[in-house]
């Protein structure tokens, strides 16, 4: 059966994955000058090395290697003995040099793989390979967007940033498997910190994008080269986030479809993400690898790594962290799940276990502050500098100076809305935990005050026992504990 005679089933969706990532370093990779580039004015983070000025030399970042051969190991990549750099030819204002330098025939990773899950299953990603380079300037558009703008402004302080350059195998076979595999990424170059999420462009991704014929897949979605080789794919670039590469592949799947059923063939052809609409434009005809005149950069020896990578420790790693957190702490599978979503939620998750109890602190971390934030619209990074506040409050609830009704309802609450101190908020709203001798008095006064719901009680109407608790917590002002001033209650009818 021909493509174009195809219909929606008899096709299948291939999309293999390039993402570039800034590594998180404090100077360029190869020069001095400081990548803290932030609200910088434009070209005021540069030398004549990453402006490519003639007769400027570049020498490498040592932590920019040390951030890739970590990547590696995390990725189960090999990481040969000897890397090389080329210079990868293209003419275009963000490259001031004429050239990128880059790596072609020897990256510094090959042949890793990244499990992600999706939809309940897990699924393994060939990486095929993972190459340190050069980040290009960057392009201001005036007046309009890629395609239409007036003129072009150019800021040369991200020129010379380490990327690093991951190149999936063309393995993913829908959009949300795209997205899971950016998020899996994503976690993992935080987990190793050599990644800075928060930082604007740090994470940008092409997409490559084809359609083949729903019989050329096999047992557990494999697909000859031949056939992949053969497909006409579109690259689609500028994808910026996890959100926008699931969009823009749903976007491109769908007008590949379209196209395919109409009769017509895809274009081999690279395309542009237009985020605000939603769509993604023609750029130009696809640029084959005899288009850059890859050579070797003269500029730069070969790197040996082979005994140094030994000496690179990487930490435990998202997976392996769950699993410990279920067996270690007793969680269940979805807790764990969230508790390990970002290092930083993990840390703060160990520690508060192991000061007080890992029961008390799951359901604090993981339903409490993270439920909180998220209804705020707020990550665990928006309160970095916050944790020992949150800390304090399970302490408040662990020791119980305080009912975890209010310390729920009212102190995490006025602590994320107003930053507050927990402290502070428990004494402005008098939320200590009234003391045992209170609430026994507490509860004498409710007896002797209701003699009808003692009867009640003692006739055995059930409802009796809560309009006892209620009056008991109007006495203590809501700061008693329900469970206990029930308990309390009964001991007290049945003697
Ligand atoms: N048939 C296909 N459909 C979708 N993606 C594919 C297909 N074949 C290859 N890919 C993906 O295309 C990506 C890049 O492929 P390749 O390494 O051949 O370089 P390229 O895009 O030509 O290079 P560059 O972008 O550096 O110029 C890989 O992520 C790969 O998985
Ligand atoms: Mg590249
Ligand atoms: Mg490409």
């Amino acid at each position: 059966m021909s493509a174009q005679a195809a219909t929606q089933e008899d096709l299948a969706v291939v999309i293999g994955l390039e993402v570039h990532v800034q590594l998180e370093t404090d100077t360029k990779i190869f020069c001095g000058c400081s990548t803290d580039t932030a609200g910088a004015e434009p070209n005021t983070h540069t030398c004549p090395v990453c402006l490519g000025l003639p007769g400027a030399l570049p020498v490498l970042n040592e932590a920019a290697v040390e951030s890739a051969v970590k990547l590696g190991k995390a990725i189960d990549a090999e990481v040969p003995e000897r890397t090389r750099f080329h210079r990868k030819n293209y003419f275009y204002p963000d490259l001031p040099k004429g050239f990128q330098i880059t790596q072609y025939d020897a990256p510094i990773c090959q042949d890793g793989s990244l499990e992600i899950s999706h939809e309940g299953e897990k699924r393994t990603i060939g990486i095929e390979r993972a190459h340190l380079e050069e980040d290009p300037g960057s392009l201001q558009h005036v007046g309009g967007s890629i395609d239409t703008a007036d003129h072009v402004l150019v800021d040369y302080n991200r020129a010379g940033v380490p990327l690093m350059e991951i190149v999936t195998e063309p393995d993913f076979r829908g959009p949300g498997e795209g997205r899971a595999f950016l998020a899996k990424l994503e976690e993992v170059l935080e987990y190793l910190g050599i990644y800075d999420s928060q930082r604007d462009g740090s994470l940008r991704i092409d997409a490559n994008i084809s359609m083949v014929d729903a019989e050329e897949v096999g047992p557990g979605g494999a697909i000859d080269d031949r056939v992949l080789a053969d497909a006409n794919r579109t690259e689609v670039k500028n994808i910026s986030s996890h959100k926008g590469a699931e969009k823009a592949l749903a976007y491109e799947v769908t007008r590949q479809r379209n196209a395919i059923q109409r009769g017509r063939e895809v274009e081999q052809e690279t395309r542009h993400w237009d985020e605000s609409r939603g769509i993604t434009v023609s750029m130009r005809s696809k640029e084959e690898e005899k288009d850059y005149r890859y050579f070797r950069e003269a500029d730069l020896p070969p790197l040996e790594v082979s005994d140094w990578k030994e000496s690179i420790p990487i930490p435990e790693l998202p997976d392996a962290r769950r699993d410990r957190f279920q067996a270690e702490y007793g969680l269940g599978e979805e807790a764990a799940d969230k508790l390990t979503s970002t290092k930083q939620v993990a840390d703060f998750f160990e520690d508060v276990a192991e000061r007080f109890d890992p029961d008390l602190a799951a359901t604090w971390v993981a339903d409490d502050l993270l439920g909180e934030l998220n209804y705020r619209d707020m990550a665990v990074t928006d309160v970095a500098d916050r944790l020992d506040e949150f800390a304090r409050l399970v302490e408040m609830v662990a020791e119980e100076e305080i009912t975890e009704k209010n310390a729920r309802e009212v102190v995490l609450r006025t602590m994320l809305d107003e930053g507050a101190d927990p402290d502070d908020v428990r004494e402005a709203e008098g939320l200590g935990k009234t003391s045992g001798d209170e609430v026994a008095r507490a509860v004498e006064a409710a007896i002797e005050e209701n003699p009808d719901a003692v009867d009640d009680y003692h006739a055995g109407d059930g409802g009796a026992i809560n309009f006892l608790v209620g009056q008991v917590m109007q006495k203590t002002g809501g700061s008693a504990d329900p469970a206990d001033v029930n308990k309390l209650l009964r001991e007290r009818l049945e003697t």
